[in-house]
């Protein structure tokens, strides 16, 4: 048989459940270790679903290089489908005009350059907030950095999407515990998604009305938030106060030529899109930088040195100061190398019959792309289990989907388009972090004590919670 008669490499399955208990307990590790017995291309069976699983740069190089468009859609989940108003969201509406409609207005309308710049008051308010605090918290011990690391990351994107008037302390709180509900949905087992010819077996989940109730709660806050908008006036899109309410909001009502104009539930699951694709992913990205700061005492020490060089000692790390450190991005990339907050991206859909290196790929096969292995492959990568930013000094790879061998946020058509966004709230964040503060392990423990264990489930948080001890540098 040649090789395009024939399908990838598949572990031995068991009936019924076919792969899936291959899958436990963290997912891309589960995955790595078998892609090093059955190759870069495999083929699992998960439940009822065929599942093709690329661990490999070269494998991620030919789908986007030959096959872009055919591996370009989305499985029909039944948490994103519930939750954002029938997946009328940018991240899982299948491949289509739909999709395209609302990439194309989040790329030019609020994620833009100028947008992004837009939001600097808010990223920098929200900073000193951060560090108040912290500062405040720092001579009564040990401060839970995860908490307020992920306050920080979601306080900045409530403000940008819905705008600053969310302010009051139990809106914020509401808000936060629904996030990150939600994204704890994104990781709970549905019976749906791998069986879905068997819907009796919904009968044993409780998932469907944990879901209605978070979106309950969700949809009743942006709904009122759109209210208060329309009341008191939209602002117009080209205003440098809009927030992304107002800027869809204006653009349903007087949509550019050529471009669509958003129905209500398009707008509110736009707007649930960008809270949720935007806090988890910022904050998990921080709680490992600092973790890995941490660990490796040298790393913050040049870091630190960098950051005074070019901010001057004491004052306030300005975005424009950013700009100036270069190691400060490659210590950002190898934290995004090591840790991708995404590791298995988000799943994609084949939409036609491929032949993927010689192996044929049915249409409506789900693929998974191990971001985590690819970023860790010893054939990619010297000492690749080691935190070394300096691998990044001097070299052109960088995490905008042309180097295939390093793609925290994805790569081809359905890239992150939220990339700019990120990258000023981290990198902003983590300079100011080690400029303004010591941080040391709590009292009696070492950074050989901080254990680095990630917590189960699709996204790469960490497993406990970050807790260290903050001196106010003078
Ligand atoms: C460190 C931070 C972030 C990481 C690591 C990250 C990573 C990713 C990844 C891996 C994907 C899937 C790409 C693929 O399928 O190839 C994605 C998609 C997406 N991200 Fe991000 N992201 C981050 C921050 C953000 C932010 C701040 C926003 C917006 C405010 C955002 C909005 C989106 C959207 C809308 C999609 C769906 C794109 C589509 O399906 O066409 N992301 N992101």
């Amino acid at each position: 048989k040649s090789k395009s008669q024939i399908h990838p490499p598949s572990p031995a399955s068991l009936p019924f459940i076919g792969h899936l208990h291959l899958l436990l307990p963290i997912p891309y590790r589960a995955l790595h270790s078998l892609s090093l017995i059955h190759g870069p291309i495999m083929l699992l069976r998960l439940g009822q679903i065929p599942t093709l699983i690329l661990s490999s740069s070269s494998a991620v190089r030919s789908m986007t290089k030959s096959h872009d468009i055919a591996f370009s859609s989305r499985p029909n989940l039944k948490v994103p489908r519930q939750l954002f108003y029938n997946s009328k969201n940018i991240s899982f509406s299948p491949y289509g005009p739909y999709w395209r409609q609302t990439r194309k207005l989040s790329v030019l309308h609020l994620l833009s350059t100028k947008r992004v710049l837009s939001f600097r008051p808010i990223r920098n308010s929200e900073l000193s907030i951060m560090l108040s605090n912290i500062s405040n918290h720092s001579l009564s011990g040990p401060i839970n950095l995860s908490e307020t690391i992920y306050f920080f990351t979601t306080n900045i994107l409530c403000k940008v999407t819905l705008g600053q008037s969310i302010s009051e302390e139990s809106q914020c709180r509401m808000l936060h515990d629904s996030i990150s509900e939600a994204a704890m949905l994104f990781s709970a087992f549905s019976a749906d998604d791998y069986f879905p010819s068997l819907k009796w077996l919904n009968m044993f989940s409780s998932l469907d009305s944990k879901i209605a109730k978070i979106f309950k709660k969700l949809d009743g806050f942006i709904t009122s938030v759109v209210e208060d908008h329309l009341i008191a006036g939209v602002r117009e899109r080209d205003d440098d106060n809009a927030d992304l309410v107002d800027i869809l909001l204006s653009l349903q009502k007087n949509p550019p030529s050529g471009e669509f104009s958003p129905t209500m539930d398009e707008v509110k699951a736009i707007i649930l899109n960008m809270l949720t694709a935007g806090t988890s992913t910022s904050f998990i990205f921080l709680e490992w930088a600092m973790s890995e700061l941490i660990q490796n005492p040298k790393v913050m020490k040049k870091l630190k040195e960098e950051v005074t060089s070019v901010a001057g000692k004491g004052s306030m790390v300005t975005e424009e100061n950013v700009n100036k450190m270069p190691y400060l991005k490659a210590v950002a990339k190898e934290v995004l190398r090591l840790h991708p907050p995404a590791p298995l991206l988000l799943p994609r859909e084949t939409i036609e019959d491929i032949e993927l290196e010689g192996y044929k790929i049915p249409a409506k096969t789900r693929v998974l792309i191990n971001a985590w292995a690819i970023g860790r492959d010893p054939k990619s990568w010297d000492a690749a289990e080691e935190f070394k930013p300096e691998r990044f000094i001097n070299s052109d790879l960088d995490y905008h989907g042309q180097d295939f061998e390093f793609i925290p946020f994805g790569v081809g058509r359905r890239i992150c388009p939220g990339i700019q966004f990120a990258v000023a709230t981290i990198e902003f964040a983590i300079a100011n972090l080690v400029h303004h503060f010591d941080w040391e392990m709590p009292k009696g423990l070492s950074a050989k004590d901080l254990n680095m264990d990630e917590g189960q489930g699709l996204a790469m948080h960490r497993k406990y919670p970050l807790v260290l001890v903050a001196k106010k540098v003078d």
